[in-house]
């Protein structure tokens, strides 16, 4: 089943006296289940087109189709809604919110979606103990490491039970140990829970996991490869 379509998706910036083509006519299909890394040189497009995937940004041409449902169709409210249901987001500088607890933090999502106290409480506990923090979930991030609050990030992005994860370079700020770990821990979501990750990265070892590498250059797809065993 197709999760994500991405059809002649452009993405023109008008900003200065130059034109820049940040994407410039990408097609791509993603399936239920993928393990995707999106790689490539600085200033090819991966965060333009990861946030275009993600309803964060509005395409200047073609369109972006989740479950079947077109983005650009949805305004306002509406795709407010349709970003908290369906889509995680797991970005390189962690974006927790300081004052609010690991727990707080990953179930801030599940409150806006209406989730009672009950519900709220079984996911983030099974989540943050998947990802190895059941003993701190009373810890605010200035009390977390680096990892520990990515870690927190991806529990966050998968609170919702959403279709399919973004992840914009999350091991950048990470050393080896807890890159590691994290790459550990969303492969095992993404085998368990059959969650589909799509994660731009400069990072070897993050290639080295995924099943699935996709190369951008000024804007465009120049590969995409899947390895053995993947989809
Ligand atoms: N808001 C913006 N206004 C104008 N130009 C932009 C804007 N955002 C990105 N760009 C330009 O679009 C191009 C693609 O940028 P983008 O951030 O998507 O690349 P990237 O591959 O994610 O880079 P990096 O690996 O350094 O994060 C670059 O030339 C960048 O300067």
């Amino acid at each position: 089943m197709k999760v994500i379509e991405i059809k002649d998706l452009v993405k023109i910036y008008n900003e200065s006296e130059v034109k820049v083509h940040a994407v410039n006519g990408i097609t791509l299909d993603f399936e239920q289940g993928e393990f995707a890394a999106i790689v490539g040189p600085s200033g090819s497009g991966k965060t333009t087109l990861l946030n275009m995937i993600g309803g964060l940004d509005d395409p200047t041409s073609g369109e972006v189709l989740v479950d079947g449902t077109a983005m650009s169709n949805l305004k306002g409210s509406d795709l407010t809604d349709f970003r908290l249901n369906n889509i995680g987001f797991v970005f390189q500088s962690y974006n927790l919110i300081p004052v609010l607890t690991a727990k707080e933090n990953t179930e801030f999502v599940m409150r806006l979606q209406g989730k009672n106290s009950k519900e709220c409480d079984a996911r983030t506990e099974e989540l943050l103990k998947s990802v190895g923090l059941g003993e701190r979930m009373n810890a605010r991030p200035a009390k977390l490491s680096g990892g520990q609050q990515q870690r927190v990030a991806v529990a966050r992005a998968l609170a919702s039970k959403p279709k399919f994860v973004l992840a914009d370079e999350p091991t950048a700020n990470l050393d080896s140990k807890s890159t590691e770990t994290l790459l550990d821990i969303m492969e095992k979501l993404n085998r368990e829970e059959n969650i589909t990750f799509v994660f731009s990265t400069h990072d070897a070892r993050v290639v080295n996991k995924a099943r699935r590498v996709i190369t951008v250059e000024d804007g465009k797809v120049i590969s995409d490869e899947r390895k053995n065993g993947g989809e």
